[in-house]
C-alpha cells in the first residue's frame, strides 16, 4: 500500500520547484558518485574528524566535515575550533569546477557559472535516523548560489519560503546523484531534511547505507 502513495512518482526530470530553486535528478553519473564517495572517506581521515556540530546546546544528528572554511554555527573559520583546533582541509579545485558546472546546468547562465567561486564545502553524513531542521544558509556574506549534491540513500527534502520555518513549503525526494541549487530568489529559502529512506542507495554509488550531502558555498571571506 505504501508504495502506492509514496513520493517516488515526484518529478525525476529537471524542474524548478520555485523560482531560483533547481532540482536536477541524477545529475552525477554513477561513476562520479562512487568517486566522490571515495573522497568522502578520505576527508573523514582528517585533519578534522567528522563531528556533530552543537547548535544552541544540541548536537546535530548529522556528522560533518568541512573543506576550505570550517562552519560552526554563525561563523566560518580556518581552524575547527569546536572540534580539535586543526586547520581545515583545503577546498579541492575539482569541487570548485564541479560547482561551476552545477550552476551552469541549473541556471543555463554562463555568467553566473563563471562568477561562482565556492570556497567552502560542508560535507554531511546522515545515518538512516538523522534529520536536519528547518534553517537558512546565511552565514555567507555574499548571495552566490548554494550547490547541493546528494549520494547514497534518498532523503525527503523540505523546501520552504524565505520568511519562516512554517508553511508554505514543499517536500521533494533527493536521490543519489541529484543536484539541487539555491540561487536568486530562492537563495535564502528555509529548508530541511525530514527523513532518510533506508535501503534506497543504488548499487555502485560507493556507500550502502546512509546519505552524503555536500553543499558548496561562497563565503565572501578572505
Ligand atoms: O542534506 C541536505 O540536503 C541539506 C543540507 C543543508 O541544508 C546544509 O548543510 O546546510
Ligand atoms: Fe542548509
Amino acid at each position: 500500500m505504501d508504495a502506492l502513495f509514496d513520493d517516488s512518482a515526484l518529478p525525476r526530470h529537471p524542474h524548478s520547484p520555485r523560482p531560483g530553486a533547481h532540482h536536477l535528478p541524477g545529475w552525477l553519473r554513477p561513476a562520479a558518485q562512487q568517486w566522490i564517495t571515495q573522497r568522502f572517506f578520505e576527508w573523514g581521515q582528517g585533519p578534522v574528524p567528522p563531528h556533530s556540530t552543537v547548535v544552541a546546546g544540541h548536537p546535530m544528528s548529522v556528522q560533518t566535515v568541512c573543506l576550505g572554511w570550517h562552519w560552526s554555527p554563525n561563523r566560518y573559520s580556518r581552524t575547527a575550533d569546536d572540534v580539535n583546533g586543526a586547520p581545515v582541509a583545503p577546498m579541492p579545485q575539482w569541487l570548485v569546477d564541479l560547482g561551476r558546472s552545477a550552476v551552469q546546468a541549473a541556471t543555463g547562465d554562463p555568467r553566473q557559472a563563471r562568477d561562482y567561486h565556492p570556497d567552502a564545502a560542508i560535507v554531511n553524513y546522515y545515518d538512516v535516523n538523522a534529520t536536519m531542521g528547518m534553517h537558512q544558509d546565511r552565514e555567507e556574506s555574499v548571495n552566490a548560489p548554494v550547490v547541493s549534491l546528494s549520494i547514497g540513500d534518498s532523503a525527503t527534502f523540505r523546501l520552504g519560503n524565505n520568511e519562516h520555518r512554517n508553511q508554505p513549503y514543499q517536500d521533494l525526494r533527493l536521490a543519489s546523484g541529484d543536484l539541487f541549487v539555491f540561487q536568486g530568489p530562492a537563495r535564502f529559502a528555509y529548508h530541511a531534511v525530514t527523513k532518510i529512506h533506508p535501503h534506497t542507495a543504488p548499487a555502485g554509488c560507493g556507500i550502502s547505507s546512509g546519505r552524503i550531502n555536500i553543499t558548496l558555498r561562497q563565503t565572501g571571506l578572505r
